[in-house]
């Protein structure tokens, strides 16, 4: 039988391995279908998830990073962008949150068009621009540069991020570009560019390694991905946008 010398050494290196890591609570939030979870998969586990459900409440994942050295544990809530899915656990999602992804898809202007009220909804709940955000346009392998008129332009996306003093990317996560990007329009104008997934983690650990408060949500956290509200999910109806 292990001693109670043993057991304590035992837990006592269990919490150092856990509290090597910088625990950061990051919202992912943004209207229903732009593709939150499967970013937050692609964010996490490199991949695009086989088939996606719309999220009840909200799933976690986890991503473990090494920043000149220092570890940090990006905790990634993907947040329900149902209404019916969200509303009792609002309060939850908002609380000791480090920092937030906006996420629209960039050929759904109405999800672009969604965001301020994102927005809104974190300055209700003491999230503003004290924290660091990030304006994420999604599904760039659906661009189609002949079609400027029902997409969301990269210069929309730039002005709205620089007003709410935000990090601006746009990038793919079911088909991310292996380096960053940028088309060019046969007149020699970039038209837009799009990101490496790899990118958008990079900058999010950076910008939270150097903040200076502890974390809130450094107690006890897992690797791998779990979910806070595991009810039976209805299969996700098709997507349709605008
Ligand atoms: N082409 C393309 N499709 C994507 C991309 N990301 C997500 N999708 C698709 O978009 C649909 C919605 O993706 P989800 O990740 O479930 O969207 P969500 O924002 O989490 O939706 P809710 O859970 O309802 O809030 C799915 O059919 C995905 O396969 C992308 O980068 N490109």
């Amino acid at each position: 039988m292990e001693s109670s010398l043993e057991l304590s050494s035992s837990l006592g290196s269990v919490s150092s391995l856990l509290s090597r890591y910088r625990t950061f609570k990051v919202l992912v939030i943004g209207d229903s279908g732009v593709g939150k979870t499967c970013l937050t998969h692609r964010l996490c586990a490199g991949q695009f998830p086989a088939r996606v459900e719309a999220t009840i409440g909200v799933d976690f994942r986890e991503r473990l990073l090494d920043i000149d050295g220092e570890k940090v544990k990006l905790q990634m809530w993907d947040t329900a962008g149902q209404e019916r899915f969200r509303k009792s656990m609002v309060q939850h999602y908002y609380r000791n949150a480090h920092a937030v992804l906006f996420v629209y898809d960039v050929t759904c202007p109405a999800s672009f068009s969604g965001v301020p009220s994102w927005v809104e909804e974190c300055r209700q709940n003491s999230l503003g621009h004290e924290i660091p955000r990030f304006l994420v346009g999604n599904k760039s392998d659906l661009r189609d540069p002949s079609r400027t008129q029902d997409q969301v332009s990269q210069e929309q996306a730039m002005s709205f991020a620089k007003v709410h003093r935000m990090m601006f990317f746009e990038t793919s996560a079911k088909n991310p570009p292996p380096k960053q990007v940028n088309r060019r329009q046969c007149d020699g104008e970039v038209s837009y560019q799009q990101d490496k997934v790899e990118d958008i983690v990079m900058a999010v650990g950076a910008k939270l390694k150097r903040q200076k408060k502890p974390s809130a949500t450094n107690a006890l956290t897992y690797s791998g991905s779990y979910k806070f509200l595991n009810k039976k999910r209805p299969d996700k109806e098709p997507w349709t946008c605008c």
